[in-house]
């Protein structure tokens, strides 16, 4: 039926119900399997997925199991059964680390094997880009077309999601209009959304650069915390205002702000990084123990944008050699890298140290 929605609308409304703590299906020719969150898990239905029979599994990745010293993963995975008189509280301390140091020892460890992993690395990718912390409470299911039906649940098709989520999603430009800023008069902002549901991206254009060209650009994520705070913990904000005044004065230049917060786990999984940066680790060791890689974003965005607003090369305004490599893989020329070292601080000396040591940031 026309009025059905397909694949990604669904992947859309599913990411919706796990941060709500609402349970989703996922279905495939080998088998099924009821979904949540364990953020978002209640007492009430915890209880109700333990009322189906088997016993729940929670899934974790790889960087959180190595946290909890759980040996059993399968590659990027650790899938642990729930032990049964585990409580809600166990549930979260295996997700969120900031109870690791009130209850460092959550083992001995109950490997779950039951040969389901794709589902199970299809329940992590939906809770991360749900923002969620990377940990998935799940149940398999036999009659998973008559069990979501019977109780109103999101029904996704794994064989269909997996290539939905891998690819690049398409983007629309919704609204422009002219914004005078006090780096430049002549700006003109420029608001994006993505077809897949998630949060729209921004293009703020300085000037009318030639397309010809290759233009002054500069991939922003979004920082809540240094660019609207000035916040000394990181460079963001001088990085933001600083290109911003570059772009002024040549006259010419595109800045991309993507929403891509902490670089890409959203700001509520940041403030967690930070609360464990307050316990002494780095920012790298600080997303592995919240179960996240050290960057979780999406750099295609970017690409799509720029050649979107007419540009296929340019001189990118970063210190990251992944945005470079990234811009090219995606077809677009970097011509040359403009070096962006602004706003350093007592504060922020050791990240921007961690950055160079451990993601290649150049100094
Ligand atoms: N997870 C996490 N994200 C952080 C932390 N500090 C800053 N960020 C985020 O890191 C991102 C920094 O973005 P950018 O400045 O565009 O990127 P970059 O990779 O540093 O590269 P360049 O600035 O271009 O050299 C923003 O999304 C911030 O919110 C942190 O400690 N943990
Ligand atoms: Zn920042």
């Amino acid at each position: 039926m026309a009025f059905a929605p397909d694949i990604t609308e669904d992947l859309a409304r599913a990411r919706g119900d796990l941060r709500m703590g609402v349970p989703i299906v996922l279905t495939s020719d080998t088998g099924a399997l009821l979904v949540m969150a364990a953020e978002s898990l209640s007492d009430q239905r915890l209880a109700d997925l333990r009322g189906l029979g088997p016993k729940p599994v929670i899934v974790i990745t790889s960087r959180r199991a190595e946290t909890l010293r759980a040996v059993p993963y399968d590659g990027d995975l650790a899938r642990i059964t729930v032990p049964a008189d585990a409580d809600l509280w166990w549930i979260k301390g295996m997700a969120d680390p900031k109870h690791d140091m009130d209850v460092p020892m959550k083992g001995p460890f109950m490997i779950a094997r039951d040969g389901g992993a794709a589902l199970h690395r299809l329940a992590i990718q939906l809770v991360k880009t749900a923002h969620l912390l990377p940990a998935a409470v799940v149940v398999p299911l036999d009659d998973p077309a008559s069990f979501s039906q019977a109780n109103r649940l999101t029904l996704i098709q794994a064989d269909l999601a997996g290539p939905t989520i891998a690819a690049e999603a398409a983007l629309h430009p919704v609204a422009a209009a002219r914004l005078p800023m006090t780096a430049a008069e002549a700006g003109r902002l420029h608001i994006y959304r993505p077809e897949d549901g998630s949060e729209e991206h921004y293009a703020i254009e300085i000037g009318n650069p030639p397309r010809n060209a290759p233009v002054l650009a500069r991939l922003h994520s979004a920082c809540f915390t240094g660019d609207v705070l000035g916040s000394l913990k990181c460079d963001c904000g001088p990085q933001l205002n600083g290109a911003l005044a570059q772009m002024g004065e040549e006259g010419a230049g595109v800045l991309l702000y993507l929403n891509q917060e902490g670089r890409g786990i959203g700001l509520a999984n940041k403030m967690r990084a930070y609360a464990l940066q307050d316990q002494g680790y780095d920012t790298v060791e600080a997303n592995h123990r919240l179960g996240f890689e050290d960057d979780e974003r999406d750099f295609r965005i970017g690409a799509a944008i720029l050649r979107r607003l007419g540009f296929d090369s340019v001189r990118l305004m970063t210190n990251n050699p992944r945005k470079i490599a990234m811009m090219e893989k995606m077809g677009i020329k970097v011509a040359e890298r403009v070096p962006l070292i602004l706003g350093e601080t007592p504060q922020n000396r050791a990240y921007l140290a961690t950055k160079a040591k451990k993601s290649g940031h150049l100094l």
